[in-house]
């Protein structure tokens, strides 16, 4: 390192970012910011870079007629320096055919070639930038296309959508306008439908798209983004191409995108190899006695079923375990753990393993899923990226490590998607025993595929699905409400206020409101903020998240005399809840892990320049500058989908009318199934019963059927007829009891402003929820 106009002493320094070829013993500047990485310690991030080009005459001339441009000796150089005597370079490339009477025609085209491969990076970024395309992915494009980019782009900017990660189809799209390229063209047929098909993935779940849908969907998508008709035949010729390019994959009529269909057949692939494997046979006498040493071991008696589930796990090299909340789970992998040492000889004290791996392998899906085993079992877990050894969510590119060990348990299942699936079975040596655990009435994954209920309908695979509540002894009715939701009733008993369940009246325009009544209320009794979580199913409007995490911001954290920092819609507080929305592994925080903000440092203090959040995720510090704060947001209310895998003492679930595209049973069920003390249901009855009545539809997935099993239609296509059905009419009759509902709680334009509608609850009803204030 020679030259820095930052503060840095050393001689050495670590490069970091999107670079294309670097030559050794050629010298670069590299422009960027000095960032500290966790594990690799100062690096300085570029943001963009250059090769250092000499300028004067004189060693114009020795670069050009150096080894670099096989061809061009000192004369030829200078004679090339006379023809652009200032910013010779620029020139050349701009205008080569200038340099047509110096070089001949084969050795001009192969000079440019080699010139712009050098140093044409920076030409061709400017010219990108007209298009305003992020600066990661005008380096993703130059590193593909090289010199050939602009060309590419001026010929087939659709080429984007397909090689470059980032580049949807509306992008490629308005390139594609800007430089003339037809309507009807192929490209952008081919593009749409590749589009099409990925979208549908990613929004509905699906793994696979009908081929009439997709005809229909990219038609729409075609004529609506640009003022054209697109006949259908020739969409239907372009899905045969893709289909015989390898573009696109298909089972009859159902359309794959290619990383969907691959992974569903790995998943295929690797778990038939485990179908009925037995992996140990133990006869009954054994077996008694094993069950017998681990229920004095851990003080309790399994039911038949749950003896059952244990039997399967110790013989089967593959297994499922399913329930609700409450039917043991957790009691039944702790007896399989322990019968499980007692077959092999396990040691089950980690620290006893200096030199070897241990042998027991939890994982999960996600960072709080993980801890919750770890501590459930005393035994290490992790999350399963971090035990595959997965950097980021692009499971593509992430090869990961093989699993060692001879006992894999997946807890949470139901939130593992087709992808991150084949990943994990990928994994797994051939010798492992694997436990699969989950509940299968939760929502599926957030990305496609719905791995875990497939598996369950597959008779080849070992299977157990507890259903007896064992909670019910501890006095919890929340677990029987889950139950009843779970099987699509809501019990009669559902609207009665209980010690750890009540029901309040309301309509949309007062959540925001009574929330904050019932938070004043928590506080107020001295319960700590971040122990009462909002689970809400959309974002916007005001019942929507962002609103209440406002209302509860303000309740919870008040500004007073401290900083706070702005980000879109939000503004960030010291001792603010967070949520972290994506995975990144490397700084071990997860989709769905909740932290606090422990400081927040403006950016004259710090050596990003930029300003930067301090958060604590159970203990583990993280900072993130301005520039990645889209990966957090507020917490105090969240999504039911980023709840899945998460528990919380005490769960407030409002359902409206307004949320109604989002009401279904498991949306409800898996919100109410977060709940470990207290759960208030907050909403109108109708909106309840609705969730409880619309069973989601099924994900359309090919994975069943590559099991050779079939799938009645009826499944395929989910209840459609769940909107029309009538919801318990037990409930009916108990709604109005019970339920405070005065009609000044209904707001009109009028008297929104001046009254104060006061939640139908007493202090005494609070005390009964929250305990003494
Ligand atoms: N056979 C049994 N006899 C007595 N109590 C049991 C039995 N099985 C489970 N329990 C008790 O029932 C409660 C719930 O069990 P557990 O936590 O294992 O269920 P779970 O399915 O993992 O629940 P969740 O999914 O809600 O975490 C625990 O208190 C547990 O001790």
């Amino acid at each position: 390192m020679t030259d820095t106009n930052t503060d840095f002493s050393d001689s050495e320094i670590v490069v970091n970012g999107i670079i294309g070829d670097v030559v050794e013993g050629e010298s670069y500047k590299f422009y960027g910011e000095l960032t500290n990485h966790p594990k690799y310690g100062e690096q300085l991030k570029v943001s963009t870079y250059e090769k250092n080009v000499p300028t004067s005459g004189a060693g114009l001339v020795k670069y050009l007629s150096s080894e670099h441009f096989p061809g061009i000796g000192q004369k030829t150089a200078e004679k090339i320096v006379a023809i652009f005597p200032e910013n010779t370079i620029d020139g050349i490339l701009d205008e080569p055919e200038r340099l047509s009477g110096v070089l001949t025609d084969v050795k001009l085209k192969a000079f440019v070639k080699r010139l712009s491969e050098n140093h044409g990076m920076e030409k061709i970024l400017s010219k990108l930038a007209k298009y305003e395309l992020p600066s990661k992915i005008n380096f993703q494009i130059y590193e593909l296309y090289k010199e050939d980019t602009l060309e590419v782009i001026k010929d087939n900017p659709y080429q984007l959508v397909f090689e470059i990660k980032g580049i949807g189809f509306k992008k490629a799209d308005k390139i594609a306008e800007d430089e003339g390229i037809s309507a009807t063209s192929d490209a952008r047929i081919q593009a749409g439908l590749i589009h099409t098909v990925l979208t549908n993935s990613l929004e509905i779940g699906d793994t696979y798209i009908e081929a009439r849908d997709l005809l229909e969907k990219t038609i729409d998508l075609l004529e609506s983004a640009r003022n054209v008709e697109i006949l259908p035949n020739q969409v239907v010729e372009n899905i045969n191409f893709l289909l015989s390019d390898g573009k696109l994959q298909a089972n009859d009529t159902k359309i794959f995108e290619n990383s969907l269909y691959f992974a569903e057949d790995g998943i295929h692939q690797r778990l038939s190899k485990l179908a009925n494997r037995i992996s140990e046979t133990v006869d009954a006498d054994k077996f008694d006695t094993i069950i017998q040493e681990v229920e004095a071991a851990l003080d309790i008696r399994y039911d038949s079923l749950q003896k059952d589930a244990i039997y399967k796990a110790l013989t089967h090299q593959f297994f499922i375990l399913t329930g609700g909340p409450g039917t043991g789970k957790t009691t039944v992998i702790k007896g399989i753990i322990r019968a499980y040492a007692a077959l092999h000889k396990v040691d089950l004290n980690p620290d006893n393993y200096t030199d070897d791996v241990f042998p027991i392998v939890q994982v999960a899906p996600t960072g709080r899923a993980a801890r919750r085993m770890n501590e459930l079992t005393s035994l290490p877990a992790a999350t399963i990226h971090r035990q595959l050894g997965l950097n980021s969510d692009d499971l593509e590119d992430d090869f990961g490590n093989d699993l060692s060990g001879s006992l894999l348990i997946v807890d949470e299942f139901s939130m593992v998607d087709t992808w991150l699936a084949n990943k994990l079975f990928a994994a797994i040596p051939p010798s492992m025993t694997v436990i699969l655990v989950g509940d299968a009435d939760q929502l599926p994954s957030v990305g496609p595929g719905q791995v875990f209920a497939d598996l369950l309908k597959i008779p080849d695979f070992a299977s157990v699905k507890l259903d007896k509540i064992f909670r019910q002894g501890e006095g919890s009715t929340i677990t029987n409400l889950a139950h009843g939701i779970k099987d699509g009733q809501l019990p009669p008993d559902f609207t009665a206020k209980k010690p750890d369940r009540s029901y309040i009246e309301s309509n949309a325009a007062n959540i925001p409101n009574y929330i904050g009544q019932i938070a004043s209320a928590w506080l107020k009794r001295g319960n700590d903020p971040f122990d009462l979580q909002v689970l809400i199913p959309m974002y916007k409007g005001i019942a929507g998240i962002n609103h209440v995490n406002k209302v509860l911001q303000e309740l919870f954290n008040p500004l007073e005399e401290r900083l706070e920092f702005a980000f879109q819609e939000t503004v960030f507080r010291q001792g603010d809840k967070v949520l972290h929305l994506v995975n990144e592994a490397a700084l071990d925080v997860f989709n769905g892990d909740i932290g606090e903000i422990t400081d927040l440092v403006p950016a004259k203090y710090t050596e990003s320049k930029q300003d930067e959040i301090v958060m604590s995720f159970d203990g583990n510090e993280v900072i993130y500058p301005r520039g990645e704060w889209y990966k957090i947001t507020l917490a105090y209310a969240m999504s039911i989908h980023k709840s899945q895998g998460s528990e919380f003492p005490s769960v407030i679930v409002p359902m409206v009318s307004s949320y109604s595209r989002m009401l279904e049973r498991n949306l409800l069920y898996t919100a109410i199934t977060r709940a470990k003390q207290s759960l208030i249901l907050l909403g109108d009855s109708r909106s309840f019963q609705t969730a409880v009545a619309r069973q989601g539809a099924n994900r359309k997935t090919y994975l069943v059927e590559r099991f050779g099993i079939e799938v009645p239609e009826s499944e395929v296509h989910g209840d459609q007829a769940a909107e029309t059905v009538e919801p318990s009419l037990v409930v009916e009759e108990v709604v109005s009891e019970n339920v405070t509902a005065p009609e000044s709680y209904i707001l009109t334009e009028d008297n929104v402003t001046t009254i104060d509608p006061m939640i139908g609850l007493t202090e005494q009803d609070f005390e009964l929820f929250f305990g003494q204030s």
